[in-house]
């Protein structure tokens, strides 16, 4: 995905004003920080002048005293000063640059989260999963990285050259150029090098976002891996994607490594220069002895820290990259906005599709020209063979997609038009799928009504045919569900998906497929609480099985994305057209 945000860090700048004024503190306590650690050389240089010229000292001059044992014992006192500065500004700019780290990693994370949440369904299913979990795992964390390792340490480093500059100048003008001649090239060639790393980067996050994907989706699917002993074609297809991480990687480390040993000789030509040069100056008596040594002391503060650039511009470039990511993924319009309509008396629950015409991203039509209506307070069904469109008929009732043409009406009122919690939260919802989160069957259950008391979680279980298994559970309701709920088997996390949408007490019950991992038996428990249920809400059913369905107000038939026929059991049997055709084979009257 090619970025659409070109300057990431400034848009992140404007975007978390509020947290600018901890910024200015923790620059305000590095900068703090910075002076105290420079003060110590200048102690240095200090000392040796008092042992040198002893009463003629600097120090002897500004104090007034003469004695250079009380001179020394001045200069430890201020030392002992500084150093207690040093250690507080050091522990507060720590703490101030860390916490304004972990508190833009915290709140970009969830903005960002909590927008893919709202994201259209299909943006999720056009990509892989990896991707978007690298980009709210890694990338947040990179970001973190850049904010409180990189920021602080790029400003350290300037405020050293500042600072460093200011004793040079003072000192001698021309050390200051010969000291300063290797910084010109170290920051040119960082910015050079800042430019070949970048595509480098981008490649590396390609990788790992691919890597994520695979280890993501084989471990989503190791059951079938193991049942198709395929675990050494995927171990060398994990192998594949994670050498594409490494090279990728190793080509990033290989531009990066290179640069440090340009700036160690651009360094050592600037210290020989001092050395040289202010030992000729010291010893021709045009430089005390004092300052000489400060000088090579600070020519090594000065230029040292610069080996870190690289490093340093490594973090701000994956720091970069990564929030422009992030940034992007906000940037995604959430393109299915909510309407603003709520009625205000009770949800009858008739659906109307009107012409409705549908299809995927851009993909051809799979609902064509559909006309289909179920009163309020009916049970109508769905079926028809696989493939004809009925989970995309429902996803549109949900408004997971909208439709190419036509409308989709709940109450008669168009559902573009109405507010999330009016038409989802009048919907009860069984996916194809079931989707249980790690958690107790209580919490489970009462996914759609957190406030539900035990009893009413006990009256939904009651009603999907799930309180009898649930009881008899380690822990009942209290059980813990693994992740997707793998403890339970397919029928009965049926059972627990569809308490959960009873226990909303929907005026529109929505069931894909909800049933067809459960035996005759239950089933049949199933299909008589659903009718005592739909006595009070209106129901659609997609299923396979008709014994499900057999009992409804009216049964559509599916074909190809149109409505082949319509009617009750008994009129489409009569009509002996596809539906008999299916109940046929299905009762055994007609060899398969
Ligand atoms: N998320 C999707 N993206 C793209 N195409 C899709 C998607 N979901 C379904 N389709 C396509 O839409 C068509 C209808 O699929 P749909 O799932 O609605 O059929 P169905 O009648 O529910 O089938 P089944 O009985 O197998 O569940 C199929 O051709 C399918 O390939």
């Amino acid at each position: 995905m090619q970025p659409v945000v070109d300057r990431p860090l400034a848009a992140l700048w404007q975007r978390y004003g509020r947290f600018r004024g901890r910024f200015v503190l923790a620059v305000a306590m590095s900068t703090l920080n910075k002076v105290a650690d420079v003060v110590p050389e200048l102690l240095i240089g200090a000392a040796v002048d008092v042992v040198v010229r002893g009463a003629d000292s600097f120090v002897a001059d500004v104090l007034g005293v003469e004695s250079r044992y009380a001179q020394l014992g001045w200069l430890a006192v201020v030392n002992l000063l500084v150093w207690v500065v040093e250690s507080a500004s050091e522990y507060a700019a720590d703490v101030l640059w860390r916490g304004l780290a972990q508190g833009i990693e915290h709140e970009l994370r969830i903005e960002a989260y909590d927008h893919a949440q709202h994201l259209h369904l299909g943006w999720h299913e056009s990509r892989p999963q990896g991707a978007t979990l690298a980009t709210l795992n890694d990338d947040v964390n990179q970001l973190e990285r850049m904010l409180d390792v990189g920021l602080p340490r790029i400003l350290q480093t300037a405020l050293n050259v500042l600072l460093v500059g200011a004793v040079f100048a003072a000192a001698s003008w021309q050390l200051m150029l010969y000291a300063f001649v290797p910084i010109p090239v170290i920051v040119v060639g960082s910015l050079v090098f800042q430019r070949r790393l970048e595509p480098l980067y981008d490649r590396v996050r390609v990788a790992v976002a691919d890597l994520s994907g695979a280890l993501g989706a084989n471990l989503a699917g190791i059951a079938t891996i193991k049942a198709f002993t395929a675990e050494d074609r995927e171990r060398d297809r994990i192998a594949t994607v994670s050498a594409a991480y490494r090279e990728a990687n190793v080509a990033a480390i290989r531009s990066s490594a290179a640069f440090v040993p340009l700036v160690r000789m651009a360094i050592l030509a600037g210290f020989t220069c001092t050395l040289l040069l202010g030992g000729r100056a010291t010893l021709d008596g045009d430089l005390e002895l004092g300052l000489y040594s400060v000088l090579v002391f600070m020519t090594q503060r000065l230029l040292w820290p610069l080996t870190e650039i690289a490093e340093v511009l490594d973090l701000y470039q994956r720091g970069r990259a990564s929030t422009a990511r992030i940034l992007d993924l906000l940037a995604v319009p959430v393109d299915v906005p909510a309407g603003a309509v709520r009625p205000t008396g009770p949800v009858g629950g008739r659906v109307e599709l009107r012409g409705v015409r549908a299809g995927y991203a851009d993909g051809p039509d799979v609902l064509h020209d559909l006309d289909l209506v179920v009163p309020a307070g009916e049970t109508h069904a769905i079926v028809g063979p696989t493939g004809a469109g009925k989970s995309s008929l429902l996803r549109l009732v949900l408004r997971f997609d909208d439709p190419r043409a036509g409308q989709v009406l709940l109450d008669g009122t168009d559902v573009r038009d109405l507010a999330w919690d009016a038409l989802r939260g009048s919907i009860g919802y069984v996916a194809q799928d079931v989707y249980l989160f790690s958690g107790t069957i209580a919490d489970n259950i009462a996914y759609g009504r957190p406030d539900a008391s035990r009893e009413e979680v006990r009256a939904a279980a009651q009603a999907a045919a799930a309180a009898e298994f649930v009881e008899r559970l380690d822990g009942g309701y209290d059980a813990w569900v693994g992740e997707r709920g793998i403890t339970l088997s397919g029928g009965q996390r049926q059972r627990i998906a569809l308490a959960r949408a009873l226990l909303r007490e929907p005026a529109l019950l929505v069931l894909d497929e909800a049933t067809s991992a459960v035996d005759n038996e239950t089933e049949a428990a199933i299909q008589q609480s659903l009718r005592r249920a739909g006595e009070r809400c209106t129901t659609i059913v997609v299923a396979h099985r008709l014994s499900t369905v057999r009992h409804a107000h009216r049964i559509w038939v599916l074909d190809g994305g149109r409505v082949a026929e319509a009617g009750t059991h008994d009129e489409l049997v009569a009509r002996d057209g596809a539906y008999a055709a299916l109940w046929r084979v299905q009762t055994g009257e007609a060899a398969v």
